[in-house]
């Protein structure tokens, strides 16, 4: 089979959101600096400024079998149920449920069908090689790609290469569940059949939203849980409001269960546990994920894993092993990791990565003494607590930052603030009967939000003014000219504050 070298400035392996951010970025610096200096930034000689390697669909989990197709799967169920809490909308639509097919055809329309060209085109049109194979490195700044006709390509990396290969599923070696077939969050999102009935093992976010999805489609979901709590990472009552939201979509959610067998029997899944015996048509295994970094060839470059099997990296999301030490070219970005798991923190950790990659092509220098700044361009310093997410559930739950747990166990003194969103002007106009939780976690020396969780019905889109607090550590004390538009769900902010006090003159 054919055998070729090829050398380009960046090298790129995963073309998943943060790949195709950092490439975006690296590149949109090269023909920044190609046009203001009227020569070359990356020297024209070379085939191409970046190379993007990727070994099924450009756009990564996210687009095909993640964020995209969930929320699809999600949104139905969500509009319908959104109407059915309003007097005078909720005799206009069917109680009946929500048009599966409907719901299927518009998902197949987000991830285009599971074809991938319209990012492929968007990365030539940007001046990005993409080659479909299987890459790993092979040495410093050397990456080798397998295709699967066999021929083999060599590249060299004259100033980067990025690992951004994500995560794929972890899956708990349970006895006989390889045998019975599983679904994961793969078939979970692609599926164009709606199953009677669905085991789902797992407490955390892809475990509730896919039960909220399958659920809103008739069928019959069964969560098992092995800790006491649904999404354990976040303030407790979050998991609670989900938990309680579940419920009342007919999910039968376990606590505390352990399950010891899975098999498939006449075509049902039987999963023995230590709460008993449970049945369905599927099973769908959503315990987690693991960095994909088995065959990536780290030992040729003697790149050691950290906890979990994740890539080590600094701020600026270079790899923190000797390999960088006199000449810094091996960047991890993205779930690879294990930073934050979230597609908008990959997204940001490769437009950071993109700016320092260019920086350091160009000899700059990154910050004074060769150290990049905190908050500063180079950076991706969001990742320590300042991560924003939207869990798509039926409560909604949207946080940002630390959790009380979290900052107490960094010895930061708080104060934490509760208010029943309900009580907002905004939220009982929006549904009726609107029932939420808004918390702030204070930081009490600095008086600065160190941390924000809201539950309840459309909370998403209130978090970003959370992460503006927390990111910009804006004092308590100016937020209050910071005036909520009435009748918004945004007062919410205002009563937290009111919740805080202003103390005395
Ligand atoms: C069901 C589900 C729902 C989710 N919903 C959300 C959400 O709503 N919001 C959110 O922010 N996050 C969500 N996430 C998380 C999100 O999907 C990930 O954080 C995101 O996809 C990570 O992006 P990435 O670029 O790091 O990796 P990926 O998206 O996993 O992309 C990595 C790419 O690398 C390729 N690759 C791997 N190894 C190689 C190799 N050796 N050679 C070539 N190519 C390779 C893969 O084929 C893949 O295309 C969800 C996850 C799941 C499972
Ligand atoms: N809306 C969003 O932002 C969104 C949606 C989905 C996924 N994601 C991200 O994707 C990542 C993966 O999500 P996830 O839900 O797969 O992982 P997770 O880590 O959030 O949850 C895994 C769950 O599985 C449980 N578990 C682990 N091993 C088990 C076992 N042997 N038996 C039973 N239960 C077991 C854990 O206790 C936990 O409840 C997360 O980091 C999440 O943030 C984000």
């Amino acid at each position: 089979m054919a055998t070729k070298t090829e050398m380009f400035d960046l090298v790129v392996l995963g073309a998943g959101p943060a790949g195709e951010n950092v490439a975006d970025v690296a590149h949109a610096r090269g023909l920044t600096l190609f046009a203001s200096d009227a020569r070359p930034y990356f020297p024209t000689h070379y085939a191409s400024d970046l190379y993007s390697i990727e070994r099924h669909l450009v756009g990564g989990e996210c687009s095909y079998y993640a964020c995209i197709p969930s929320k699809a799967l999600l949104r139905a169920g969500a509009a319908l149920r959104a109407a059915q809490r309003v007097d005078g909308a909720k005799q206009a639509v069917a109680v009946s449920g929500v048009d599966v097919v409907g719901v299927l055809r518009r998902r197949d329309y987000m991830t285009s069908g599971g074809d991938d060209k319209g990012q492929v085109g968007w990365l030539k049109g940007a001046g990005i090689e993409l080659f479909r194979g299987v890459g790993k490195l092979a040495g410093p700044k050397k990456v080798e790609v397998l295709a699967q006709d066999g021929s083999t390509l060599t590249l060299e990396a004259k100033h980067a290469v990025c690992i951004s290969t994500g995560t794929v599923p972890l899956i708990p070696p349970i006895p006989g569940l390889e045998q019975a077939g599983y679904w994961t969050n793969r078939e979970a999102t692609s599926t164009g059949t709606v199953p009677k009935s669905l085991l789902i093992l797992g407490g955390g976010v892809v475990a509730c939203e896919m039960a909220t999805a399958y659920a809103s489609f008739g069928c019959r979901c069964t969560v098992l849980v092995r800790g006491m709590g649904l999404l354990e990472r976040m303030e407790p009552f979050a998991g609670e409001g989900v938990g309680k939201g579940l419920k009342e979509l007919g999910v039968d959610v376990r606590f505390a269960v352990d399950t010891t067998r899975v098999d498939r029997v006449e075509g049902e899944v039987v999963a023995q546990t230590s709460k008993g015996e449970f049945r369905a048509e599927e099973i769908l295994v959503a315990t987690g994920r693991k960095p994909a970094t088995a065959d990536l060839g780290l030992p040729s470059v003697s790149v050691g894993l950290g906890p979990g099997g994740y890539i080590p990296v600094d701020d600026t999301l270079l790899v923190s092993a000797p390999t960088n030490e006199a000449e810094p070219w091996l960047y991890a970005l993205g779930d690879v990791n294990g930073r934050a798991l979230l597609t908008h923190m990959g997204k940001y950790q490769g437009r950071q990565a993109g700016e320092a990659i260019a920086a350091r092509a160009r000899g700059r220098a990154l910050g004074p003494l060769g150290k990049a700044e905190a908050w500063g361009r180079y950076t991706a310093t969001a990742d320590e607590g300042a991560v924003p997410q939207i869990v798509y559930t039926d409560p909604e739950v949207a946080s940002v930052g630390l959790t009380a747990a979290e900052a107490e166990k960094r010895g930061r003194k708080i104060r934490v603030v509760d208010y029943a969103l309900g009580s907002v002007a905004g939220s009982y106009l929006l549904a009726d009967g609107y029932a939420g939780h808004a918390r702030w976690v204070v930081d009490r020396d600095r008086q600065v939000i160190l941390g924000a969780t809201l539950v309840g019905q459309d909370v998403g889109e209130l978090v970003h003014a959370a992460t503006v607090m927390v990111v910009g550590e804006v004092a308590v004390a100016r937020l209050w000219h910071a005036v909520p538009s009435f009748p918004g769900m945004g007062e919410v902010w205002l009563r937290l504050l009111e919740g805080l006090g202003r103390g005395d003159e």
